[in-house]
């Protein structure tokens, strides 16, 4: 799968990664450079594990992978990863007893980068005492700090895993703020596993839809957005039968909402909705498709697929 964005930050060639219970791939994606990507997927579809193979956490044996220009596979570049900040889901036990200035002054010894400035001034912005032991820190002061970290060698490549995770509404604002100054310069890459739609309206330019260990797709949001409507229409008793509705251009989804009344998810809503005129059905609505409701549809294929 490709975008129409010529560089890529990552690039994923038949990517596998196999455990016992999980295959995650083949993975086929670019993630465009410069732009901020939401990995969305239900639990358990393996964006965890994707950012854990970007990490060298887990290794990838078969396909070619790279990110930043780098091949990961066996990779031993360390360079690659003083470029990178990541944010993992949890957080890691044997931190427990650091605060989170002795956790940065560990960071500050492996990234060249590093900006006590920038640290100090994300912890001041999301109003957290770096003087605290990180273990007796709540679930979201402790997110705010890692996050200040990850984000203090100001990488060009930022990997956060369901970031606002335990963030209470100012501090998600201000997140979202803070992401939004760090890909303000234009050479940086954001890309983060989340659930909350609020944050990819705002933040994602692009959409990577994981399910069970696949990709669904990767699309750019906005257009996303403006192409998936839902067109209700009802069939007469005279004319034409469903078999027709199944040749509608774009049909991603079809529902039977009633007696003679279906719905149908497209994303060539104009050429569906001219389609279903011209065979005489009546076009009774049409409507933009939500984030949540475009993620099922492409679920329930992916099912019928199996
Ligand atoms: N139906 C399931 N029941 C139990 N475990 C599952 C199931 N499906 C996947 N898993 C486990 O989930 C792991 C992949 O999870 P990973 O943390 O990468 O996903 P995720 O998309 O980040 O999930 P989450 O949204 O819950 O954080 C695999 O190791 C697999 O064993």
């Amino acid at each position: 799968m490709t975008t129409n964005v010529t560089e890529a930050a990552i690039s994923w060639r038949g990517v596998k990664l196999r455990n016992e219970q999980f295959t995650l791939g083949p993975l086929d994606i670019e993630i465009p450079r410069g732009m901020v990507t939401a990995i969305v997927g239900p639990n358990g579809s393996g964006k965890s594990t994707l950012f854990r193979s970007l990490l060298g956490l887990e290794p990838i044996r078969e396909g070619e992978a790279t990110a930043l220009g780098v091949r990961l596979n066996g990779c031993e570049d360390e360079s690659y990863k003083r470029e990178v900040g990541f944010l993992p889901e949890n957080p890691y036990g044997h931190e427990n007893s650091l605060t989170a200035d002795e956790k940065a002054k560990f960071a500050s010894g492996l990234y060249p980068n590093w900006d006590w400035e920038k640290y100090r001034k994300l912890l001041r912005h999301f109003d957290v005492d770096g003087s605290v032991k990180l273990s007796k820190m709540s679930k979201g002061m402790r997110r705010k700090a890692e996050l200040s970290i990850a984000m203090s060698h100001d990488p060009e490549l930022l990997l956060l895993d369901e970031p606002s995770s335990g963030l209470d509404p100012f501090a998600w604002k201000t997140m979202l703020e803070e992401l939004q100054r760090y890909m303000e310069p234009g050479d940086r890459t954001l890309v983060l596993a989340t659930h909350i739609l609020e944050e990819i309206r705002r933040l994602a330019d692009y959409i990577l839809f994981l399910y069970r260990g696949k990709v669904l797709g990767l699309y750019e949001k906005d257009r996303l957005l403006d192409d998936w409507r839902t067109l209700v229409v009802q069939l007469s008793a005279s004319g034409p039968g469903i078999e027709k509705l199944d040749a509608t251009p774009g049909l991603q989804g079809l529902t039977e909402a009633g007696p003679g009344l279906y719905r149908l998810e497209v994303d060539s809503p104009e050429q569906g909705e001219q389609y279903c005129r011209a065979c005489g059905f009546q076009v009774l609505g049409i409507q933009r498709m939500e984030l949540e409701d475009i993620l099922s549809c492409l679920i329930r294929k992916e099912e019928a697929r199996r």
